[in-house]
């Protein structure tokens, strides 16, 4: 068992910068969470909190039962992984593993057994007696977590650890850390600013933004029903649209006119906005590049000016400026039958509709979804 909760934690740095506000988490045993949000916004110092190389402010920790704010890191029964490694330069691979058990003092044949079965799950058994500087990048990550794996720990906290290395192997590594958490039980938190990373690892996603948390949920439940615009525009690439509109009510009805469009919005839709009691008003729509609709007609439909198209081989990302808000916004279309590169070619005008069943409602002022 190896639960984390996080009750209004609060971290005030010297000079009165506030990094995290009133930050409150429930990590459940054997819990993949993945702390996610722009530069600045708070996530590495609310893992240092967990590890305890930061003072908390205010609010409790607790791991399991234990009330940890005092509890010294290294009494915590947890490990860290950092995006610099940090390896021993002058101590070898299986040195460097076998660092922090030496120092607990355990037997010889435990420690051998502990470093040779976490390198067996690392795949990096045949380097353990190369030193540091003789292995690749994505190598030496490996060696880190190993070196984090061999201690047991409760609770596995990882700062960005692939972010040094390049797309591929960040891509390979993605996949490895999914395999080892199949393969060690142990409750993660996991830090990037990397939308993809968090999406594809997380059981659980935090988005942060100025310290304070803007959505806690599963990757479907933040990219179907994100609470408010940062969110709905942080995950998901490329990004969404948004395009400025006015939300009409007649009757028990609700309906998204555009100047020359109406977008009729699903039942689900309707009952939401109902439930909240949302009345006509200026709204700011929000629409993904993949769920936008080519039309053949003018009628009805928006219409727009290509500006560039970008051929991804599978689809095209068109950058249309829309003739009526002078918007520009992403289309991504797989219609790449017929003449499409003359179609989609700069300056042609194209026809589309925006979905009325996964689009989404943010009042302009408070940014939140009036779905709720
Ligand atoms: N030791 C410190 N003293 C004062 N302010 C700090 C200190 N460490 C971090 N901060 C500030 O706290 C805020 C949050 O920093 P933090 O490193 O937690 O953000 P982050 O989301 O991890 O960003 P990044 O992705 O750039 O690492 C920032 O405004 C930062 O400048």
């Amino acid at each position: 068992m190896s639960t984390v909760s996080l009750q209004h934690i609060k971290k005030t740095y010297e000079g009165n910068v506030t990094a995290v506000h009133d930050f409150n988490l429930e990590i459940a045993d054997k819990e993949f969470i993945v702390l996610v949000g722009p530069s600045g916004c708070g996530k590495s110092t609310t893992l240092r909190m967990i590890a305890g190389l930061e003072d908390i402010t205010d609010g409790d920790m607790f791991i399991d039962d234990t009330r940890v704010n005092d509890v010294e890191p290294k009494d915590r029964d947890i490990a860290m992984v950092f995006q610099n490694y940090a390896l021993y330069p002058h101590m070898s691979v299986y040195e460097n593993m076998a660092f922090a058990l030496k120092l607990r003092k355990m037997p010889k044949d435990e420690i051998d057994k502990a470093v040779r079965q976490a390198a067996e799950i690392l795949d990096i058994t045949t380097y353990l007696d190369r030193k540091p500087k003789a292995l690749s990048g994505g190598q030496r990550q490996r060696v880190a977590i190993g070196r984090a794996i061999v201690r047991n720990p409760k609770v596995f906290l990882m700062d960005e650890p692939l972010s040094n290395l390049d797309a591929k192997l960040r891509n390979q590594m993605r996949a490895e850390i999914i395999k080892l958490r199949q393969r060690i039980d142990t409750t993660f938190v996991y830090v990037t600013h990397d939308q993809t990373e968090a999406m594809t690892l997380g059981d659980r996603i935090v988005i942060m933004k100025d310290g304070l948390v803007q959505q806690i949920g599963t990757p479907q439940e933040v990219f179907d029903h994100p609470y408010n615009q940062f969110v709905a525009g942080f995950i998901g690439t490329p990004q969404m649209n948004f395009y400025q509109a006015q939300l009409v009510k007649e009757g028990d009805k609700y309906a998204v006119k555009l100047a020359d469009a109406t977008v009729v919005l699903s039942d689900e839709k309707q009952a939401n906005l109902a439930k909240n009691n949302v009345q006509s008003q200026a709204i700011t729509l929000g629409v993904r590049p993949e769920h936008i609709t080519l039309e053949k007609t003018t009628a009805g439909t928006v219409s727009g000016t290509v500006g560039v198209s970008e051929m991804m081989g599978s689809s095209i990302y068109l950058h249309v400026t829309a003739c009526e808000k002078d918007t520009v916004i992403i289309v991504q279309t797989r219609d790449l039958e017929g003449d499409y590169l003359k179609d989609f070619a700069a300056n042609a005008t194209i026809q589309f509709s925006f979905p009325g069943n996964v689009c989404h409602l943010f009042d302009p002022k408070t940014e939140l979804n009036l779905e709720g």
